[in-house]
Parts: structure tokens; C-alpha cells; sequence
């Protein structure tokens, strides 16, 4: 069993970790269920954005997509070893083999959403490099690609289309529950 009650703050790994594409509430559902938890919460996006001194656009304009890959690689691990909150993982983390294998015996929760509401929440994709050209078929292609690599790494599932963050947390809770 575990709960809020449970949550270890000095504990050096993640209460849970979140998992999911663009747009599917990771760092807003991940804050509230930090808030649950009282612990702190971590997202891995602001990590390589520290690691690197400039925004993920940048990086991606300035050093490439496989720069940024292997930032996001160091950032999971470190996180993962030394981080004992709720931590959200970057939209494409799964793609790497490395990323998926250091998940292996942690709580990985995969918050799903399906193209509509993935697309209403991202819009036209600001600040995702990814979606800047074709928003819509980009993301139809990441899903498709990437939804079994989530259901790979997840020992929980929450479908997020349809619900509030709120709704979502909650759901994320009962399930760590059971
Ligand atoms: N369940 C939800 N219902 C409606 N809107 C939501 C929901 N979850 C998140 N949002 C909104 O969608 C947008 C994207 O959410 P958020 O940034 O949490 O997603 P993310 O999974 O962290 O995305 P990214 O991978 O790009 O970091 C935000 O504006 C947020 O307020
Ligand atoms: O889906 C992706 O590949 C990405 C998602 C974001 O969280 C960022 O990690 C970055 O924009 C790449
Ligand atoms: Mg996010």
C-alpha cells in the first residue's frame, strides 16, 4: 500500500514518476500531486534547461535534437538516483532505450491522451520545438510512435481526455493506492 502518508521526502527516489506526450498534464497534474504527497515537485524539461543555461527551443536551434536526447539521458539518471518528490520526464524521455531500462523498478504513472484534447491543450506548440512545423500530424505521429513505449515503462495508467487536472490527480492517487 502506499499514499500520501507514505511518501518519504528526504527519500532518494521519486514518489512516482510521470510519463506521457505534449500536452498530457504531466507538470500539472505532477504539482498537484506533489502538493498531495508534500513533497516537492521536479520536472526534468526545467533539469536540461539548467544543465544547458538556455530554454529547450534554444537548444534545439543552437546544439540539435541529439544534443538535447543526450541532456535529457543524464538529466532521467540523476534525477531518478537523488530525487525523492514527484518528477515529470520530458514528452519524447521514453525513446531512449537507456531511459526506459533506468525506469525499471520505479512507481511510473502514464498520464494518456488521445489527439484531440493532446492538441487543444499544446495549441499551436509554442515552446515545443517538435510541434512547430505541422502541429497536428507531428503529434498524431508521436503519439502512435510512443504510445506503447509509455505502456512499456507505466506500472499505472490514468486517461486524462475528458478530465480536469483536479480529476486526473485524483485518479492518479486511487490507482498508487491499490
Ligand atoms: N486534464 C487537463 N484538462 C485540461 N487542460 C489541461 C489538463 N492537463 C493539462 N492541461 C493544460 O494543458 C496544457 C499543457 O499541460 P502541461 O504543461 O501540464 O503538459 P505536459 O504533459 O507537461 O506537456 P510537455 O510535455 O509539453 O511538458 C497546460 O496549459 C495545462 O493547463
Ligand atoms: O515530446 C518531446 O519530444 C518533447 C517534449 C518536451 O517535454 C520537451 O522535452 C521537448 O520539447 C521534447
Ligand atoms: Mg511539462
Amino acid at each position: 500500500m502506499t499514499g500520501p502518508g507514505d511518501a518519504e521526502p528526504g527519500a532518494d527516489r521519486p514518489v512516482a514518476v510521470l510519463v506521457g506526450p505534449p500536452g498530457a498534464g504531466k507538470t500539472t497534474v505532477g504539482e498537484l500531486l506533489a502538493e498531495a504527497f508534500g513533497v516537492p515537485f521536479r520536472d526534468v524539461d526545467a533539469d536540461i534547461e539548467a544543465l544547458a543555461g538556455k530554454p529547450i527551443p534554444e537548444i534545439f536551434i543552437d546544439d540539435g535534437e541529439d544534443h538535447f536526447r543526450a541532456l535529457e539521458r543524464e538529466s532521467v539518471v540523476a534525477a531518478l538516483a537523488g530525487f525523492g518528490g514527484v518528477l515529470a520526464l520530458g514528452g519524447g524521455a521514453i525513446m531512449a532505450e537507456e531511459t526506459r531500462r533506468a525506469l525499471r523498478g520505479h512507481r511510473v504513472v502514464f498520464l494518456s491522451v488521445e489527439l484531440a484534447d493532446a492538441m487543444r491543450r499544446v495549441g499551436m506548440g509554442a515552446g515545443r520545438p517538435l510541434l512547430e512545423l505541422n502541429p497536428r500530424a507531428t503529434m498524431k505521429y508521436l503519439l502512435d510512435q510512443r504510445r506503447p513505449l509509455y505502456a512499456e515503462v507505466a506500472t499505472v495508467t490514468v486517461k486524462t481526455d475528458g478530465r480536469t487536472p483536479e480529476e486526473v490527480a485524483a485518479e492518479v492517487l486511487e490507482q498508487l493506492n491499490e
